[in-house]
């Protein structure tokens, strides 16, 4: 056996959505801060390529590298690898990140409850783990401000019309749907219907609107596209069905935190969701995320909320990444036929 590079990592998912996490093998990218580290990673593609890429990833991947703090009040670093983005947060990646850092034992557990912070590309999230047995049983983020951008505008999306949408940012970009207007009743069925449509739409909304984040000029675009469904008062509170179309082409298979803290910050603005409220949202194979409003803020002029949000993970293997040097692929290969619903 040779190798010119060994990348070990723990693999996790967080409500049925893969997040792996490098936990060796890779010494830091070069940048000042954790948002300048995951620009250079975003820029330079090749570990993004190595771990993302068939053979060793595959359209469903993302990848978490851990990453010495810059934060004197953090007790690790994260930069998130998505099949096209390097984003500033990341629900589901989080959620797995402090699965494996304490699962695992690189930070120590206090049961029954932890508490570490954790840096993300975007900034510090705060992370109350309960723990049992040895095991981080469910994960609370409080995740970066979030906040509606556009409230009912108008989007033309060639072949479907003219649709009514909001926007808004939840620790990174969405352009939010009516699931029902458009004909979803978010079942598992849908997905392939969900994810050609929804990468459609976003990339309308890139091309016709664009998004602006009032403190970081870097995130400038739609990542993706929330299917919002009805939100139901229910004896536990809110709850609502929730598929988020990811680029390429697919859909996440868990509610998507971000998009949940997106959706809070659009229902707190229309004044139907307070602090009072629980937002459980439920993802295509029925897993949960559940969140709620700790309180208000502003990013930049924006009036913004404060989300909490929460959910299960589960390391589901270890891996050792190696590279044969005479490996004619070194940095992969995406072929269309998975990479992108059509
Ligand atoms: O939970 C989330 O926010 C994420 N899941 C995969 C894509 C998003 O970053």
């Amino acid at each position: 056996m040779r190798s010119s590079k060994t990348i070990h990592v723990v693999s996790a998912h967080a409500e049925g959505e893969v997040g792996d996490v490098i936990v060796g093998g890779v010494t830091p990218p070069p940048g000042d801060t954790i948002w300048e580290q995951s620009r250079w990673i975003a820029r330079d593609q090749t570990l993004r390529n190595f771990v993302l890429n068939e053979p060793r990833g595959g359209v469903f991947r993302h990848v978490n590298l851990l990453v010495p703090p810059k934060h004197p009040e953090a007790d690790a670093a994260f930069i998130i690898m998505e099949p096209e983005d390097t984003p500033p947060m990341s629900g589901s990646n989080s959620i797995c990140v402090s699965t494996v850092l304490l699962d695992s034992g690189i930070l120590p557990m206090q049961e029954p409850v932890t508490e570490i912070t954790l840096e993300a590309p975007g900034g510090l999230v705060r992370v109350r783990a309960e723990c049992r047995d040895g095991k981080a049983e469910r994960i609370f983020v409080q995740n970066l401000p979030s906040f509606a951008e556009r409230l009912d505008a108008r989007l033309e999306v060639e072949g479907l019309g003219t649709l009514t949408i909001d926007t808004a940012y939840g620790g990174d970009s969405f352009v939010i749907v009516d699931a029902a207007s458009m004909g979803f009743a978010l079942k598992p069925d849908e997905a392939h219907d969900i994810a050609r449509l929804g990468v459609r739409i976003t990339n309308a909304a890139n091309a016709a609107l664009g998004f602006n984040h009032p403190e970081n000029p870097d995130w400038k675009h739609f990542s993706f596209c929330l299917f919002a469904g009805p939100v139901e008062r229910t004896a536990e509170g809110l709850r609502a069905g929730a598929a988020v179309a990811i680029q390429p082409g697919k859909v996440d298979r868990s509610p998507t935190g971000t998009a949940l803290s997106a959706r809070m910050a659009v229902l707190h603005a229309r004044g139907q969701m307070g602090l009072e409220d629980r937002l459980t949202a439920v993802s295509l194979i029925g897993s949960t995320f559940s969140g709620r409003i700790l309180g208000t803020t502003t990013v930049g002029d924006r009036p913004a909320v404060l989300p909490e949000i929460s959910g299960r993970a589960w390391i589901t293997g270890t891996h050792q990444h190696m590279l044969d040097p005479s490996d004619p692929w070194p940095e992969g290969y995406r072929l269309t036929d998975t990479w992108g619903a059509r």
